[in-house]
């Protein structure tokens, strides 16, 4: 077996009513890659994400995610043991930052697990146990080594509702690395930026894919970014998958050309 894979799908199917979302889709992702899920609207990216994170329960399939000698079967757990036991994080398509908290305290709120478990989870805890307040200086302390990554400590203090999109973005990111993460998916994190805030991007998810011991599932339809920086390219179309590989393979492979890149993706460009 293959000591490096976090995450198997197999034979994962979702089904609402009569739509079949997802097919009989199997791949794995692999530790300290990115692995990006591409497709055309409606292929069932978003699906996938949500069946693998505990929004849905699969219809038919079987997701494990492996990490330090522990294996954790997805589609038994619920959502907030995903996140919790498992540490899987996720961010959406659209943003969902506390707007009116300060961008620090947005980076605090995520590690709220770690801190009540300090408290001991009493009212006195967390005023008077010396763990807690020890809990409380790592949680600051892992919050603004994630605001210099993003560069924006010196936005620390600010409503994260009045960052630019761009930054909000990178932000959803870092506040995911907050709660220490083994396997983070994002969704479209890209939407909306401009190019120069894109190249920030991948910038900053290939510093994380190697610095912090990770695998990184990413949905995105800009695939200058999806070429530049993936390691393994998943493709669906109608729920299934068309095919896999690394990136040169994906962007010659004519079914994935007929079916989202077209005839312009070997020049780079973005599909319709
Ligand atoms: N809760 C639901 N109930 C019924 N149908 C759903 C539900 N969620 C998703 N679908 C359908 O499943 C299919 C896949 O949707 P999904 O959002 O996963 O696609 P996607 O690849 O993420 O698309 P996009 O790129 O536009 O975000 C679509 O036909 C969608 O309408």
């Amino acid at each position: 077996m293959d000591t490096d894979i976090l995450l198997t799908v197999e034979h994962l199917t979702m089904r609402f009513s009569g739509l079949i979302a997802i097919d009989d889709v199997s791949f794995n992702a692999k530790n300290r890659q990115i692995t990006a899920i591409i497709g055309p609207n409606g292929a069932g990216k978003t699906t996938l994400f949500n069946c693998l994170t505990g929004f849905y329960s699969p219809t038919i399939g079987r997701l494990t995610l492996t990490h330090e000698n522990q294996v954790f079967l997805l589609e038994r757990l619920r959502g907030f043991e995903i996140t919790k036991r498992a540490k899987v994080a996720r961010t959406f398509q659209n943003i969902r930052l506390f707007p009116a908290m300060s961008v620090l305290e947005n980076l605090i709120v995520a590690q709220h697990n770690q801190l009540m478990r300090a408290s001991g989870f009493t009212f006195k805890g967390l005023f008077g146990l010396r763990s807690y307040r020890q809990a409380e200086k790592a949680a600051v302390e892992l919050a603004c080594y994630w605001l210099t990554q993003i560069k924006l400590l010196e936005y620390a203090d600010t409503p994260a509702g009045s960052l630019p999109y761009g930054a909000q973005r990178k932000l959803e990111i870092a506040r995911a690395m907050c709660t220490c993460p083994r396997l983070l998916c994002l969704d479209e994190p890209a939407a909306g930026l401009n190019p120069s805030e894109s190249l920030a991007l991948s910038e900053l998810l290939v510093f994380i894919k190697e610095k912090h011991d990770i695998g990184i599932l990413l949905i995105e339809h800009d695939m200058q970014v999806v070429m530049d920086i993936s390691d393994h390219i998943i493709v669906l179309d109608y729920g299934r998958k068309i095919a896999e590989g690394i990136p040169i393979e994906i962007r010659r492979n004519p079914t994935v050309i007929a079916a989202y890149l077209g005839e312009e993706a070997s020049t780079g460009a973005q599909p319709a």
